[in-house]
């Protein structure tokens, strides 16, 4: 097999479809170079003292765990001196990270979920990094939260990388999904799957049933007819994996079809789902798209989704296309 390093697919994509100019091609690759640190981190486990929880909380509210902390800093530290971006904004931090001054400036954003699937980092089960590039508003002066605000459409790149028994990375810029597999030896990405497709149809659901009791009446209806299987109306049975990565999730998604949901619940009105916008729901989104899947927040297309906060959290539905129209069917009547 001849192997096709990261580098050599940006440039490649760039001749066949100019949508990868240096800077950007230049902030994918120190991306993909600070996912290669914190996989190295996250495979040393106890032996670097890198499991367990911090002392803090983050701006969710959530307690943080010493990853979360340290891919965070891993991709700030990455990101700040490379001279292709105006800012940045994380799951893990408050507000938006300009770029110091002390560095040089370009003209992209990068969003980040430094580390997702937190739960599982404790019991070695995959967890990963997400991540969003839109460029800076033509004109930008100081960057602020407001520049941040634009539909997932406009996303020029995302991705993620999955720490599992592989450690993987997939990425798109507009023209479909690729996958690369991080060579431990030779510390290199290599691209070993191109233009992943999610198969329309599938019999495999992705939720965490826990909440069933606390659904809307929609997702309730939906997720009903799939556990009747056989005998109820959709005819058939229906598989359920649920991993609690939505990295895990999606990359089984992307790989072989399903349908991914974390709802919003009746629980707490002003909390509409768990995922967040910025940092999960329109990356995974952006990607699902591009790999013939679609993505929903059972009204709308998640891309269309004009946010009005970094930390806004949205409703998902996302996966085998034909799933996803029949949950996102049910929210409409
Ligand atoms: O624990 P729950 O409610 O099943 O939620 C699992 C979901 O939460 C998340 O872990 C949220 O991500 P973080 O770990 O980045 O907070 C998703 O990856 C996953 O799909
Ligand atoms: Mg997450
Ligand atoms: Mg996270």
């Amino acid at each position: 097999m001849k192997r096709i390093s990261l580098t050599q697919y940006l440039v490649e994509e760039q001749r066949l479809h100019n949508t990868i100019p240096a800077e950007l091609r230049l902030l994918i690759e120190v991306v993909a170079r600070a996912c290669k640190t914190i996989s190295h981190s996250v495979g040393k486990g106890a032996l670097g003292e890198v499991l367990g929880t911090a002392e803090t909380e983050n701006v969710q509210g959530e307690v943080q765990k010493k990853l979360d902390i340290i891919s965070n800093e891993i991709l700030l530290e990455a990101n700040e001196w490379g001279g292709h971006l105006a800012a940045m904004a994380s799951e893990e931090m408050e507000s938006i990270h300009p770029i110091p001054n002390r560095y040089p400036k370009g003209e992209y954003m990068l969003l980040f979920d430094p580390l997702d699937g937190s739960s599982n980092i404790d019991v070695n089960v995959s967890i990963g990094t997400i991540f969003s590039v839109l460029k800076a508003p033509e004109g930008m002066g100081e960057p602020t939260e407001a520049d941040f605000m634009q539909a997932g459409s406009k996303q020029v790149a995302a991705g993620y990388a999955v720490y599992g028994p592989q450690t993987m990375l997939v990425l798109t810029t507009g023209h479909g999904v690729n996958c690369f597999t991080l060579d431990r030896e030779m510390g290199s990405w290599v691209l070993t799957q191109r233009d992943m497709q999610i198969p329309a149809k599938t019999k495999e659901f992705a939720i965490n049933m826990s909440n069933m009791r606390h659904w809307h009446p929609p997702v309730k209806r939906y997720v009903e007819e799939l556990l009747a299987g056989d005998t109820g109306p959709r005819g058939t049975n229906f598989n359920m994996r649920w991993i609690a990565s939505m990295v895990a999730d999606v990359h089984r998604i992307l790989n072989r079809g399903g349908i991914f949901m974390y709802p919003a619940d009746l629980r707490d009105t002003s909390m509409p789902g768990k995922l967040r916008l910025m940092y999960e729901a329109n990356p995974m989104a952006f990607i699902v798209e591009q790999a013939g899947g679609a993505a929903t927040d059972g009204k709308q297309r998640i891309l269309d989704i004009e946010p009005h906060k970094l930390h806004q959290r949205v409703p998902v539905f996302l996966g085998s296309r034909d799933e996803v129209a029949v949950v996102t069917g049910y929210h409409q009547g």
